[in-house]
């Protein structure tokens, strides 16, 4: 009910009249007429002031009763009540009812409808809440790695790099049934959408002559079957997920192209102070980063003493000081090798940018996400600025590896040498079953099958110190390398069994993995660990087409369905199986049709996902709080 003109021009002339005040009046009104709904003593306080006819204020009684009733939940049912009863046959009480009848209602229905206005907000703002939840729950499970600046704009890519680097002519007019033949020849396998053709030597590659004879003075002639289709598919630009045994030259198949690449740079214009990194090269231990490094940075040299451009790698690892590559830095670089967790500490305090990386290799990516450092890489890629060629470099391929490649890789190429997973063939496995308290004078024994250098490999930190300490007392050569030993110990460890000083090394599985030790002889499983690990572990031996032997015990400890895996590994390596291990039954008889493919995750064959041991021991290990492996690598 609205005061009527009078009231509020009369109103309007008590005010003082200034713009402000007439607002102010102007929105107690408003109220006033809102709280003619639902607050009646006010309106009896304001009519009072003027003179109201009897049939007026009886009306406006009834209604405030109504109000009243109304207030206690049933106004209207009253009324009805009277009026369904017979009461009130007086005909001005009938009037009186009808007039309260519609008032009732219409200030029922006014109620009824900001309620329902008010409940549709709600319901809308609930439905969407509910809706972002969903989407955020669905981003989380599937957040890309990309980088905050194309999550923000909504970019993703859809087309590989561009680069300068072709294939000579002889090699792009090749047909291709030529090049499957290639590939088959040298049991390379090649997914993806138009695959570059492979190159079976370096000079085709277009690699500089100094650096072809660097490699040939290191005894790498030819490429490996890995390096003559990972090659050409990173030179083109393309993104690669290279899968191949352990010691198949997977490092020189992601050092090479960026070495080039950071040559061409280089020429066309001098990184400076500031500038840099053109690529990065990301590994899950400090050892392995530095390994890489290493290379790298031996190749820069060669090529600076022929006259090529100088081209500067950065080690970011951790346990060393930042301080020592002060030059580096300073210089502007094209390359950094790095461990997951110091590197994002570099990139956090802006040590240098992402600005023109345009090159990432993740090294062992598969063991980059078992220790724990999917979420660092996650927050790598968020440094980004731009569009980058991405290479992946993993020895199985479980879910999350597939996963990671779906959501991070454009256009991948997939180059499989052999079945992920597989052991290396140039490796003679040996599998004894040797009782617990029997080891120790055992692998004594064990030690003089070969010639050093031996490496013997333990799980436990402690067992590593008390193989060392047992071997020391024999006479033993021996250096050891766990996680909890200093940065020092570890690298005086390394490089003394590197440099044959020492003959035996006794590590950790974790410290030492993808670590390329010269020409090791031997390899000890002290204690058989799971089987991705197993493979990994033989894999110091037996590289660069070198023979290897490795020696693994087993014994009532030992995993029953590790040992299946182990069974049916050395099945398909055509190796010898001991009577203990071929007595081994496999539950599911090998499956439809005896074509075993591999468990998704360690690429055990016997077993499926579900039993695989490694999850199992991935799971035991996380509720017991455990974090990153024992290798330290990422920081
Ligand atoms: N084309 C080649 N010919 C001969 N030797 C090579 C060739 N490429 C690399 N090598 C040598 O083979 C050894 C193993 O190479 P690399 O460390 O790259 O193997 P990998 O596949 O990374 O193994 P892992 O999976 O164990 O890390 C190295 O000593 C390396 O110098």
């Amino acid at each position: 009910m609205a005061p009527s003109a009078d009231t509020a021009n009369a109103s309007n002339h008590i005010q003082t009249g200034s713009v402000a005040t007439k607002r102010s009046r102007r929105i107690a009104d408003e109220d006033t007429e809102m709280m003619t709904y639902g607050d009646t003593s006010e309106e009896e306080d304001y009519d009072s002031k003027r003179y109201i006819p009897a049939a007026k204020r009886r009306q406006m009684e009834l209604q405030r009763i109504a109000g009243l009733g109304k207030s206690n939940g049933d106004g209207a049912s009253a009324s009805t009540q009277k009026r369904q009863t017979g009461e009130g046959s007086d005909p001005e009480d009938n009037e009186d009812v009808g007039v309260r009848q519609s008032k009732t209602a219409l200030l029922h229905a006014a109620r009824e409808l900001r309620e329902r206005e008010a409940k549709e907000k709600k319901s809308e703002a609930e439905k969407q809440a509910e809706e972002e939840r969903k989407i955020l729950e669905a981003h989380a499970a599937r957040r890309k790695l990309a980088s905050d600046m194309e999550l923000a704009k909504g970019i993703s890519y859809t087309e590989p790099i561009k680069t300068s680097w072709t294939a000579p002519r002889f090699v792009r007019e090749r047909t291709e049934e030529e090049n499957a033949r290639l590939r088959e020849e040298n049991h390379v396998d090649a997914d993806g959408l138009h695959v570059p053709p492979l190159i079976t030597n370096f000079r085709d590659m277009k690699i500089p002559a100094p650096l072809i004879a660097y490699l040939e003075s290191k005894g790498i002639k030819k490429p490996t079957p890995i390096q003559m289709q990972g090659l050409p598919t990173a030179f083109a630009g393309r993104d690669m997920i290279g899968i191949a045994f352990t010691g198949s030259g997977k490092t020189l198949a992601f050092s090479l192209p960026i070495v080039m690449f950071s040559l061409e740079e280089q020429k066309k214009l001098p990184y400076i102070r500031g500038e840099g990194p053109l690529g990065m090269i990301v590994c899950p231990s400090r050892e392995l980063a530095r390994q890489t490094f290493d290379g790298l940075k031996a190749m820069a040299e060669v090529l600076a003493q022929s006259g090529y451009p100088e081209i500067g790698v950065l080690l970011c690892i951790g346990g060393i000081s930042m301080a020592e590559q002060g030059h580096t830095l300073n210089k502007g670089f094209h390359i950094v090798v790095a461990t997951p967790g110091r590197l994002q500490d570099m990139l956090e305090k802006k040590k240098f940018t992402l600005e023109c990386c345009k090159y990432l290799c993740l090294d062992e990516a598969d063991r980059m996400i078992d220790m724990g450092f999917e979420e660092d890489v996650r927050n790598i890629m968020s440094f980004f600025k731009q569009q980058r060629q991405t290479l992946l470099f993993s020895a199985t391929m479980p879910k999350k590896i597939q996963d990671f490649a779906e959501q991070s890789l454009i256009q991948p190429v997939v180059v499989n040498v052999g079945r992920a997973g597989a052991a290396n063939l140039d490796i003679i496995q040996e599998v004894e079953y040797v009782k617990q308290e029997a080891k120790m004078v055992y692998l004594l024994e064990c030690l003089q099958k070969t010639a050093p250098p031996v490496v013997v490999f333990s799980d436990n930190k402690n067992e590593v110190d008390d193989i060392q300490e047992y071997l020391l007392l024999k006479g033993v050569e021996a250096v050891a390398i766990h996680g909890s030993k200093t940065q020092d110990e570890r690298e005086y460890a390394i490089k003394s069994f590197k440099s044959g000083k020492k003959d035996v090394m006794v590590a950790s599985g974790v410290a030492s993995k993808g670590l390329d030790f010269n020409e090791i002889q031997h390899v000890i499983n002290y204690t058989m660990p799971n089987l991705e690990d197993y493979v990994h572990q033989i894999g110091r031996t037996g590289r660069s087409g070198k023979t290897g032997i490795a020696t693994t015990f087993v014994n009532m400890n030992t995993n029953e369905q590790t040992l299946l895996d182990l069974k049916y590994l050395l099945m398909e390596a055509k190796q010898r199986i001991p009577p203990f291990l071929a007595a081994i039954e496999d539950p599911r008889a090998m499956g439809a049709g005896g074509k075993l493919t591999g468990c998704a995750v360690c690429g055990g064959l016997g077993h499926s996902v579900k039993d695989c041991p490694k999850l199992e021991e991935n799971q035991k290990r996380q509720t017991a709080g455990f974090s990153r492996g024992d290798g330290g690598g990422g920081y």
